[in-house]
This record gives C-alpha cells, sequence and structure tokens, in this order.
C-alpha cells in the first residue's frame, strides 16, 4: 500500500531565519490514524500547515493523493480538510451557509443530506440558521470540524481539537473521527494529551525541535509511556530492598524511608497487592503511599535524551 502522504526531507526556515523544520520525513498510510505529540514550539503546525500547503517548505517535498502540495496545490487540497486550531470565521454569516460555501470551495455542488448529516453529527443542526457570533466558542469549533469536513476529504488534519474543549465535544469529535475512519479517511490530529492519543490512534509521531523523534505502533509506544510510579514510604528506614522484594522493580531513595516501586499501567495487573503482602511479610510498615504518572512533558526529555 502507498502512502497517502508523502513527506521527504522537508525543512522550514521562516523569514527570521529560526527554523521551525529540520528534515521531516514521514509517510503516512491511507486509513490510518497517527497522532503528532510534541511539546510548545515543535513545529505540529508548521509541519501540518506544509502539508495543507500554507506554508511553503524552504527545501524538500510533499505528496498527498500523489499530488506535489506546491506544484499540484489545487489537486492536493482537494483531499485535505483541515481544523485549525485557531477560530477564523466570519462572524456575521449562518452557520449553514458558511459550512456549504466551504464546500463550493472545492468546486463540488451542494449536497443537502450530506449537510444536514454533518451538522447532526456535531450537534450543530438547531443552530443551523444563527449566525456564527451567536455561537458559544465550543460552537465555533464545531463549525470548524463541519466546514472542514463538508468537501469528503481523504486526509483530516485536526491541530489540537479538543485543546479547551468540554466533554460533550470531546464525545461528539470521537463519534465523528470513528466513523470518518470507518470511512476510510486518514486522519492526523496533533495533541498534548496523551490519552487523546491513546484513545484514536494507530500510531504515534513524536516531534520535538523540527524533528521527529520517532513514529511507532500505538501500542508498542504506550508500554513505555504507560509506565507509574508508586512512593512508599516506610514507617522505619531500611539499608536495602529486603531479598524477599526482589522480583519487584524497586528503588530505595530518602535515606531508606522511601521505596519506589515502577510499573505497567496497561500490564494486566500492576503488582501492587501481591507487592503489599510481600512487604508485610517482610517486616515493613507503611506510613504513606503516592502514586504517580510521568507527564507528557517528562517523557518528551527523556525521548530527547535516548535521542542526543
Ligand atoms: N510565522 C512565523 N515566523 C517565525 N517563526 C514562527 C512562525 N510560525 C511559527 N514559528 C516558530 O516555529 C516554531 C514551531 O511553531 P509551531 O506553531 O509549528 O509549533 P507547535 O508544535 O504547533 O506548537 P504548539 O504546541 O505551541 O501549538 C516555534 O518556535 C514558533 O515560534
Amino acid at each position: 500500500m502507498s502512502a497517502i502522504v508523502q513527506i521527504k526531507d522537508v525543512r522550514k526556515a521562516y523569514d527570521d531565519g529560526f527554523e521551525a523544520l529540520k528534515g521531516v520525513n514521514l509517510d503516512i498510510e491511507e486509513g490510518e490514524i497517527l497522532a503528532l505529540l510534541g511539546p510548545n514550539g515543535a513545529g505540529k503546525t508548521t509541519l501540518i500547515s506544509t502539508i495543507c500547503g500554507i506554508v511553503n517548505p524552504t527545501s524538500g517535498s510533499i505528496t498527498v493523493g500523489g499530488h506535489d502540495v506546491v506544484e499540484g496545490y489545487r489537486e492536493a487540497r482537494k483531499l485535505i480538510g483541515l481544523v485549525p486550531q485557531d477560530i477564523n470565521l466570519q462572524p456575521l454569516e449562518f452557520v449553514m451557509n458558511n459550512v456549504n460555501f466551504s464546500r463550493g470551495l472545492f468546486g463540488k455542488p451542494r449536497n443537502d443530506a450530506l449537510t444536514e448529516e454533518v451538522l447532526r453529527d456535531l450537534s450543530l443542526w438547531d443552530k443551523r440558521n444563527n449566525r456564527i457570533n451567536e455561537l458559544s466558542g465550543g460552537m465555533k469549533r464545531r463549525v470548524l470540524i463541519a466546514k472542514a469536513l463538508i468537501h469528503e476529504p481523504r486526509v483530516l488534519f485536526l491541530d489540537e481539537p479538543t485543546a479547551g474543549v468540554d466533554v460533550e465535544l470531546r464525545k461528539d469529535m470521537w463519534a465523528v473521527v470513528e466513523r470518518l475512519r470507518k470511512d476510510g479517511v486518514t486522519i492526523i490530529l496533533t495533541t498534548h494529551y496523551i490519552e487523546e492519543a491513546e484513545a484514536i490512534a494507530d500510531r504515534i509521531g513524536v516531534i520535538n525541535k523540527g524533528e521527529i523523534l520517532l513514529v511507532e505502533e500505538k501500542e508498542a509506544l504506550m508500554q513505555r509511556l504507560g509506565r507509574k510510579e508508586m512512593r512508599i514510604e516506610l514507617a522505619e528506614g531500611v539499608e536495602r530492598v529486603p531479598g524477599a522484594l526482589s522480583g519487584y522493580d524497586l528503588s530505595l531513595e530518602g535515606n531508606g524511608h522511601t521505596l519506589v516501586y515502577s510499573y505497567d499501567t496497561r500490564g494486566e495487573r500492576t503488582g501492587i497487592t501481591s507487592l503489599l503482602k510481600d512487604m508485610q511479610a517482610a517486616g515493613l510498615v507503611l506510613r504513606d503511599v503516592q502514586t504517580s504518572q510521568s507527564s507528557l512533558e517528562e517523557i518528551f526529555v527523556s525521548l530527547v535524551k535516548e535521542n542526543a
């Protein structure tokens, strides 16, 4: 199967000389859902903008459905739906007109049945005759999604789709994504939320400082990201981890007063129950317990270090 999006050695230097993309290579397969994770300023929006033909790469090439995004802009752009991070809507336009207009931009005739389906899926049908400036922030975001879908794109880009949106919109959005997935639409989303990537992505790409650090099947990556730590404060300190507990991934901190247990949240069992039992049998008395999960930021730091 050939990739629907092919990115070859793409670099982007902005006018001020800042290099936001430093040689990105990436193939995106038709029908897959790829989540791009990266800290602020990593280059996610720049990468999406180059694929969508909004920003021209300084060098390298990108094709979508075999069309070069610069030379064959119109053909490539027809295949793409983009839900941008910023809300850029005409305040006085009516919702339905505005959505239909977006379809017209791609030379496609109006399709009332599709418009109704898209607006209903996004809970916007009741608002179809309202002006944009009469909508809440979340509803405006829904309109952006409707506008991106109305010309039936084969590749959909969602740039931080759920940053600051409520639970309802999040649920609606996942339902829409699920339906699009069934229709074979390729979806690329950027996000800061691991749970979001975990919920829907097939593959995860990590980008940092303009470079793709890795692209990996979600399952494999989540095994690594899913680690959690339990810190067990002991009533009385110990000099070393007792031999009876050597089967656990334990380390000792705080002058022997804190046992740190690392475990995999995705494993069938965390091992916590048996650890606590074995601790008791070994005569250890606990005073307090805390758990924490490595944040995405921490994961990036470790990935960046690994790649250094
Ligand atoms: N028009 C521009 N001119 C100069 N520099 C820019 C421009 N647009 C973006 N940049 C810089 O390029 C880098 C990447 O920005 P980009 O918006 O692609 O990051 P991002 O990964 O999407 O970040 P965020 O998660 O904060 O949205 C940043 O350092 C940013 O300041």
